[in-house]
């Protein structure tokens, strides 16, 4: 499709980025200094803990919020002079349900159309074409209310398609959907970037949904805290983890403080530890502590370890203290 465009040009096609923005409410941060930058045609996962400031970023960058601090450019286009014409090459679905339970799922979609300005043929066109990407034609006819959550998320993804956006920014969009639910959105999330060269951005605070994208960055309290591809996150944790239960877990991080030269982390009544060489440091332990150590769990780390690695307390910690 942009075969023909300068190679400048092709990068920034839809290419989202984000520099310095920080966003008050009163006296409140709820972003800080955040900059990052998704390419075009990438599935960019922000993952961070209920609170960290993701909805704030995703009003400003669809324009239902005014910038207070920083510039942020979509496809191109700065996001405080061109807001207008971002809005009509993004597609946004929020956390907050859109669609109106008593109107057709069809019916919800022609709403839209209009909102848009699509009418006639072409709406008739892309409804179908919507319907069909997410495997909702033989429910058109249906009351959105009757439908269950993953249908009405598949709905409000349909929704935001109509009008062939370029980027597409979806907040948290399997909250409330079950694992098959998920996996099928996911499916046809691919499908977007695949066929039709879509550049998604995303919102998550669930791991396993983060592993699917192609770059992650990781937002706690309004700050980036780091980004990379899930496999270059888990990379930046030193090797292996080990998690240590004990009866008297400060005592016992003291102990191994003494010996072996290196200081756990305490993480509510465990000890964690990264070690590169974490099977052999395994052994050591428990020859050094057999009395003092309870359970030692060993692996390799998840996100979950990159987020605590990065931050110093657990993802749910963070949400539970806001
Ligand atoms: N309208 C508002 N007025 C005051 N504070 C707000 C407002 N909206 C958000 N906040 C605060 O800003 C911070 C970031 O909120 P935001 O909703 O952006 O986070 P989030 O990561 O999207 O969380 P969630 O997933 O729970 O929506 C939070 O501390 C929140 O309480």
């Amino acid at each position: 499709m942009l075969s023909n465009t300068p190679p400048q040009e092709t990068a920034r096609a839809s290419r989202i980025v984000v520099q310095d923005i920080s966003h008050h409410y009163g006296q409140r941060r709820a972003l800080n200094q955040l900059s990052f930058e998704v390419h075009t045609g990438e599935i960019f996962g922000l993952l961070g803990p209920n609170g960290g400031g993701k909805t704030t970023l995703f009003r400003l960058l669809s324009t239902l919020l005014p910038l207070q601090a920083g510039s942020a450019e979509i496809a191109g286009l700065d996001l405080a002079t061109r807001s207008q014409e971002i809005r009509n090459l993004i597609g946004v679905t929020f956390q907050s349900p859109s669609l109106d339970g008593k109107l057709t799922v069809q019916e919800n979609l022609k709403h839209q159309a209009h909102l848009y300005g699509i009418s006639g043929a072409l709406m008739r066109d892309r409804i179908a074409n919507a319907l069909s990407r997410l495997g909702l034609t033989d429910r058109k006819g249906d009351l959105a209310e009757s439908l269950s959550g993953g249908l009405k998320r598949r709905v409000e993804i349909a929704k935001g398609l109509l009008h062939s956006p370029r980027v597409l920014l979806l907040d948290e969009p399997s909250t409330g959907l079950d694992p098959g639910a998920r996996h099928d959105l996911w499916k046809y999330l691919k499908q977007l970037q695949q066929e039709n060269g879509v550049t998604i951005l995303i919102t998550t605070h669930l791991m396993e949904e983060a592993e699917h994208c192609d770059r992650l960055g990781i937002l706690n309290r309004g700050e980036l805290v780091t980004c990379g591809t899930p496999d270059e996150l888990r990379a930046s944790v030193g090797g292996d983890c080990l998690t240590i239960q004990a009866e008297h877990p400060d005592e016992l991080a003291r102990l191994i403080t003494e010996k072996f030269g290196v200081s756990p982390q305490r993480i509510n009544a465990s000890l964690r530890l990264e070690h590169p060489r974490g099977h052999e440091f395994l052994k050591d332990l428990i020859d050094a502590f057999p009395d003092q150590v309870t359970s030692v769990s060993l692996g390799k780390p998840t996100l979950e370890d990159v987020f605590i690695h990065e931050t110093g307390h657990q993802f749910w910690q963070a949400e539970e203290s806001e």
